[in-house]
């Protein structure tokens, strides 16, 4: 297994020890041992290798057949997902490939005032947090817009945004440009740059990997390169390439 240094970056916020998942027979992840630390860190591999499965982990929509996964985020205090789904979930945001399927109001206040309804925060305050989740994202002059005059780019920051909303402690994204041209790509990766929590993400886009602190290649649900951008991702192009 490759592994080339990566610089530490604070404490370790989630820890996958010996995760293994087997559905009807077949090993979709296999000896998964993490100790995540960086404030970005990216998941490529093929088709299939297993990175939406492992992110699943993350909040318990998917349980590990065997191993563990512990998170330690700020006000969580050491937590397992599969044990305490839901403080995995209030902990964990989890933003789709698809915003539309999570995008599902009018409007994009509208629809992050929808994610913070389980809250139940007086007025004032979900104003305040729609109209600060949707500045994050660089949203702010069009939260009363229809949400079908978005771009495909804003459509996902918005589900970002909406999801930013609740507090999270640690963003996990599924290839969040995988349907995005140049432009929409680069202003998803600006504000995820931006952003002052972990982020976790799979991805096929190469240049927001190389972005990353930690890059993790998946292989037929096992980790085979894992370290800083540079190397490890020689090492997934060679890997994809067949040299
Ligand atoms: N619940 C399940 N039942 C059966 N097979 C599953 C299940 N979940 C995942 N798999 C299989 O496990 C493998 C890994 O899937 P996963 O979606 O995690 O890969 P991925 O790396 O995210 O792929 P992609 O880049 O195409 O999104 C695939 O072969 C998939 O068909």
């Amino acid at each position: 297994m490759h592994r080339p240094g990566v610089a530490g970056q604070g404490q370790v916020y989630a820890r996958f020890d010996g995760v293994r998942l087997v559905v009807d027979g077949y090993v979709v992840l296999d000896r998964i041992d993490l100790a995540l630390h960086e404030r970005r860190v990216a998941l490529v591999g093929a088709n299939g290798s297993g990175k939406s499965t492992l992110l699943r982990c993350f909040n318990a929509l998917v349980v590990p057949s065997s191993g563990g996964v512990v998170l330690d985020l700020p006000g969580t205090g050491a937590l397992d997902p599969a044990r305490s789904p839901a403080a995995a979930r209030t902990a964990v945001g989890f933003v789709f490939t698809d915003p539309d399927a999570q995008v599902v109001m009018p409007t994009p206040a509208e629809d992050v005032a929808l994610s913070l309804r389980r809250l139940r925060l007086p007025r004032h305050e979900r104003d305040r947090r729609v109209r600060q989740a949707l500045a994050d994202v660089g949203l702010a002059d069009r939260a009363d817009v229809p949400v079908g005059e978005l771009s495909s780019g804003q459509r996902q920051l918005l589900a970002v945004a909406a999801v930013l909303a609740t507090g999270p402690r640690l963003l996990v994204l599924d290839e969040p440009t995988t349907l995005l041209d140049r432009r929409n790509t680069r202003l998803v990766r600006r504000t995820v740059e931006a952003l002052d929590i972990p982020v976790v993400l799979a991805t096929h886009d190469l240049g927001l990997a190389a972005g990353c602190d930690r890059v993790v290649v998946v292989d037929a649900g096992r980790v085979v390169a894992d370290g800083a951008p540079d190397p490890v991702l020689d090492v997934y192009r060679r890997l994809m390439d067949g040299d």
